[in-house]
Formats: structure tokens, C-alpha cells, sequence
């Protein structure tokens, strides 16, 4: 079994220091000075513009005014106590065994690698949550085919090859690509790649195919996790910390489990809260889904979890509720929060220990609580019953409706830019705009770092197999489309719609 201690490295992607890659492993730099280095890592996540616009967007409400309801930061926050929860577990479980795991020493690290990992985890997801994402990959999709390389150009075999799958790619924004490409290349916040791995949850580049069902690690590799434009970027951190491709880095399991218990009780939460569902309800709904999920395990019509009966434990909450002459919600969640959370972050903490061979070797091909115990059958039963009685009423659809929009709508208003020759955008970028009425104004509109982060990836024109290089206007345009996905997924709710009736014309 690989250590997992040995994964622990200080190495950045601009170093600070000046001694050979040996000396950033945790085994010879030694623990406080990757401690210290965390506490850079967090220093320069907290204060970073990324982290601060996830308090503008979407967790599921968009552009909700209640600031009681979860956003995207308030919910990363609920993530990241959860993951310290997890590892301050992990480690109380181990006890003295910490050795065993090559984890020795190394709880202070890991609590800020998880807990950061988790502040951070949402931060590549565009305004109005899984939607615009939607949004962004539909319009792409949509769109692609009127661009000119892309649909005619005189291109070798290779050549073509990659043309497909770079349109794949641009057919496919993904918020957790998206992070990657924030951290290295947009907001270039020079983590150790061992922070940086923690959030690196899907391992498949998106100009890759989807893997079939049943496919070696289909799991890891069901969304894309990193973008082409990131693929150096990632097969160094891949090579720094011993990561094969594919496989992810072991604290990352935690992260994910962290974000899995956090939403499960809080969108219900923000539902109750938004007078969508009442508690009484939400409890026959929440008993009604377990027993259905329960039934192929045979544990009757009680199935036990945590040693109480799901259904009693829902009764405690509402009673409690009850007696609650003031908040009677509150009440309803602190207890089902009580109840719930502990068996949860204990079950996914056991997951941890008991599989950590695959852990470790980054292959464990499924979420820590996805196993077919009563905690998994919790976790789905609430994310079931948030889509099926929360996410799917009309004042929700109705907003996403108005999130597609707006979204759609502003990547038709930047299209010209996208339309526009290379010679005339490269033009654009040295400062002239002679003749470009539209497309300068447009141009100008566009964040200077975006802009910069394209001039650099416009350099890096990618070399094929057969060792020539792929034509740059094909690859010029391939940029543009990810200028504009860094555009648009960098946007707030409030500061796209802002932007989108500005460019219409209405007013507020
Ligand atoms: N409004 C709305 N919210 C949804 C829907 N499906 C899921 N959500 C919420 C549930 C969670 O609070 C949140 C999860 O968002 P993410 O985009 O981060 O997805 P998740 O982490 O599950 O998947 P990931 O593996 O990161 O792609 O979105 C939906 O159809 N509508
Ligand atoms: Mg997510």
C-alpha cells in the first residue's frame, strides 16, 4: 500500500525555494514546514476574488434575496466544517494506527488540506448553478458548428482527430474543470499541488470520450475534471505526487463525501425555509423514500440506521419541533442535523480506514458513502426527495428558466467576437478596432486577466502525434470559445443578469 504521507509535498508551480523536488516531500521538508506552507495555501485561497464571488452565486435558489438561504460560499463553509468533522474523526479512530497509514503527525495538515479543499470545491461553478452549466454547454453545443475552422478548414488526419475532440470539450463546461483552470491559470493562486489535488474530483480530461459503464475507474472519470488547456498543468501535479492518470488524489474522497452530507439536509432546509415544503411534510416524504429505498435490502419496514428506526428519529425532530414555540423549522433541522450528521461523517470516516489501499492508490471507483449501508440509503433518500419535491417546483424551474437565459443571451450578445477572423481579434488584442464597431466595444468589455490567459494559451499550440502542430486557427479559436467560458462561468447571478439587461437595453 502506498504512503499515503508520502503524497504530502510543498512543491508549487512557481517556487518560492530553491532546493531539489526530494526536499518538498513531507519526509525530508518536515511537518511544520508543510504546515506553514498550508497556512500560505489558505492565505491565498481566503483572499482570493474566486472564493469571494461564490457569495453571489447559485446553490440551488437562483438569485435569491432571503440571505438566509444557502449560497454557494455559505454552503462551501457548511463543506468545509463537515470535512474537518470527517478528519477530525479519521484521526480519533486511528489513535496510536496513525503510524500504520504513514499519517503520523500529519492531522493538523490533512484538517487544512480537506478543509480548504472544501471552501474551494465550488469555485470553477458558473451563476445559476447545475443550470448554467447546462446553459453554457447547450449554447456551445449549439453554436459550435457556425464557427469557421471548425467547419471548414484543409486539415490533416491529425489534425482533424483533435479538432473533434477539442469541440467535445467545448461542448462540456464543467464547473469542477473549471476550478482547475481558475486556480492555475486565471487566478494563478500558486497552491502546492497537493491543495490543489484535493479538489481535482474527476480525473478525465474533457476532450476524452465518457467511459463506458462498467469501464476501469468509470466513476472517477464520468464528468471531465480538467480541461485540455490544463493537461500539462495536471500531468505535472500528477507526476509530483505520484498519481497515476486516472486515479485521484486520496484526500479528495473526503471532500467529496464532506459536500454530500452538507447539501443532503441543507437544500431541504432552504426549501422549508422558502415555504416550498412544511416539515410534517417533508418527514412523510423523507419516511416514504427510505422504506422505498430500503426495500431490496430486506430489513423490513423499521430498517435500522444508527441504531434507531429512520422513521423514529424523524418523529424525534417533528416532536421536538413542536414544543418550539418560536422557530419551529429550526428546531425540526438542528435535530435531524444531530441525528444525522454524526452517523454520517462516522460512516464515511470508517469508509476511509477500511479501504484505504484504494484510497491511497487514488482508485477506489465510488464515493465514500456510496455503499449499499443505511447511510447511503439517508444521503440518497434526501437528495431524492430535494429533487424530486424542491428542485422541481415551478418557482425553482421558473428562475432556472431565467438563468438559461440570461446565459444563453449573453454568450449571443459576446458572438461576434467569437465570429470575427483571427487576424481581426488578434488585432482587437494589439488595440485596434478600425472598422470593428461591435466586436471592440464587445472586446473591451472583457476582463484584462481573461484576456491575458488567452494571449498565454494562444502560444501553447499543441503538438500531434505525428510531431507537426496543429493549425493555429484552429487552435486560436479554440482559445476564443475558452476566453468566453471564462467570461461568462466568472460572472456572479447578480453581476450576469446586470450585464445581460445592460446589453439588452431594459432596465431593472
Ligand atoms: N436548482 C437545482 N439545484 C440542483 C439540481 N440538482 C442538484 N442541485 C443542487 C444540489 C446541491 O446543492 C448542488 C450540487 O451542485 P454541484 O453542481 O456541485 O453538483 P455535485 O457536487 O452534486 O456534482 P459534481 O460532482 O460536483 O458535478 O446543486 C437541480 O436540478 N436544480
Ligand atoms: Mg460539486
Amino acid at each position: 500500500m502506498p504512503d499515503l504521507a508520502t503524497r504530502y509535498s510543498i512543491q508549487r508551480p512557481y517556487p518560492q525555494r530553491k532546493e531539489a523536488p526530494e526536499q518538498y516531500r513531507v519526509e525530508r521538508c518536515g511537518v511544520r514546514t508543510l504546515e506553514k506552507q498550508l497556512e500560505s495555501d489558505r492565505g491565498r485561497i481566503i483572499n482570493s476574488a474566486a472564493v469571494r464571488r461564490l457569495q453571489q452565486k447559485t446553490q440551488v435558489f437562483p438569485l435569491e434575496h432571503n440571505a438566509a438561504v444557502r449560497s454557494r460560499l455559505t454552503h462551501s463553509l457548511e463543506v468545509q466544517q463537515t470535512g474537518r468533522f470527517i478528519v477530525r474523526t479519521i484521526f480519533d479512530r486511528l489513535g496510536q494506527g496513525a503510524s500504520i497509514l504513514g499519517l503520523d503527525g500529519l492531522e493538523r495538515a490533512t484538517e487544512s488540506l480537506v478543509e480548504m479543499a472544501c471552501l474551494m470545491h465550488d469555485i470553477g461553478n458558473p451563476p445559476f448553478g447545475h443550470f448554467g452549466e447546462a446553459a453554457i454547454s447547450r449554447w456551445f453545443e449549439q453554436t459550435l458548428p457556425q464557427l469557421p475552422p471548425f467547419i471548414h478548414d484543409d486539415l490533416s488526419e491529425p489534425e482533424w482527430a483533435l479538432r473533434a475532440e477539442l469541440l467535445r470539450e467545448l461542448r462540456s463546461f464543467e464547473g469542477n474543470a473549471q476550478a482547475i483552470r481558475l486556480i492555475s491559470q486565471l487566478q494563478k493562486l500558486n497552491l502546492t499541488y497537493t491543495q490543489t489535488a484535493c479538489i481535482l474530483k474527476y480525473t478525465r480530461c474533457a476532450t476524452e470520450p465518457k467511459p463506458a459503464k462498467g469501464e476501469a475507474l468509470d466513476y472517477l472519470r464520468k464528468k471531465p475534471g480538467y480541461y485540455f488547456s490544463e493537461r500539462e498543468f495536471v500531468s505535472h501535479l500528477q507526476s509530483v505526487l505520484d498519481m497515476a492518470p486516472g486515479h485521484r488524489f486520496p484526500l479528495t474522497y473526503l471532500m467529496e463525501a464532506a459536500d454530500d452530507i452538507a447539501y443532503c439536509l441543507a437544500d431541504l432546509e432552504d426549501g422549508v425555509d422558502k415555504g416550498i415544503l412544511s416539515c410534517e411534510r417533508l418527514a412523510q416524504l423523507l419516511k416514504e423514500q427510505f422504506l422505498a429505498l430500503r426495500e431490496p435490502f430486506g430489513d423490513g419496514d423499521a430498517p435500522h440506521f444508527s441504531g434507531k428506526c429512520f422513521a423514529e428519529l424523524i418523529d424525534f425532530a417533528l416532536e421536538r419541533s413542536a414544543q418550539e414555540s418560536i422557530n419551529k423549522e429550526h428546531e425540526f433541522f438542528v435535530w435531524m442535523r444531530v441525528k444525522l450528521v454524526h452517523p454520517l461523517v462516522n460512516h464515511a470516516a470508517e469508509a476511509f480506514i477500511d479501504h484505504i489501499g484504494a484510497i491511497s492508490e487514488g482508485s477506489l471507483n465510488r464515493a465514500l458513502l456510496e455503499d449499499d449501508s443505511p447511510c447511503h440509503s439517508i444521503v440518497e433518500t434526501l437528495k431524492r426527495v430535494a429533487i424530486r419535491h424542491v428542485f422541481s417546483v415551478a418557482e425553482v424551474e421558473t428562475l432556472e428558466l431565467q438563468g438559461y437565459r440570461i446565459i444563453s443571451g449573453l454568450l449571443e450578445h459576446y458572438k461576434p467576437l467569437l465570429m470575427l477572423p483571427m487576424e481581426a481579434f488578434s488585432d482587437l488584442c494589439r488595440g485596434g478596432s478600425r472598422g470593428l464597431l461591435i466586436e471592440s466595444r464587445l472586446f473591451h468589455r472583457l476582463p484584462n486577466k481573461h484576456v491575458k490567459a488567452y494571449l498565454t494559451l494562444v502560444e501553447q499550440v499543441p503538438v500531434l502525434e505525428d510531431g507537426s502542430r496543429l493549425g493555429e486557427t484552429v487552435w486560436e479559436r479554440y482559445c476564443r470559445c475558452r476566453l468566453l467560458q471564462d467570461m461568462i462561468s466568472g460572472m456572479t447571478d447578480q453581476y450576469a443578469l446586470d450585464e445581460f439587461r445592460a446589453l439588452s437595453v431594459i432596465g431593472a
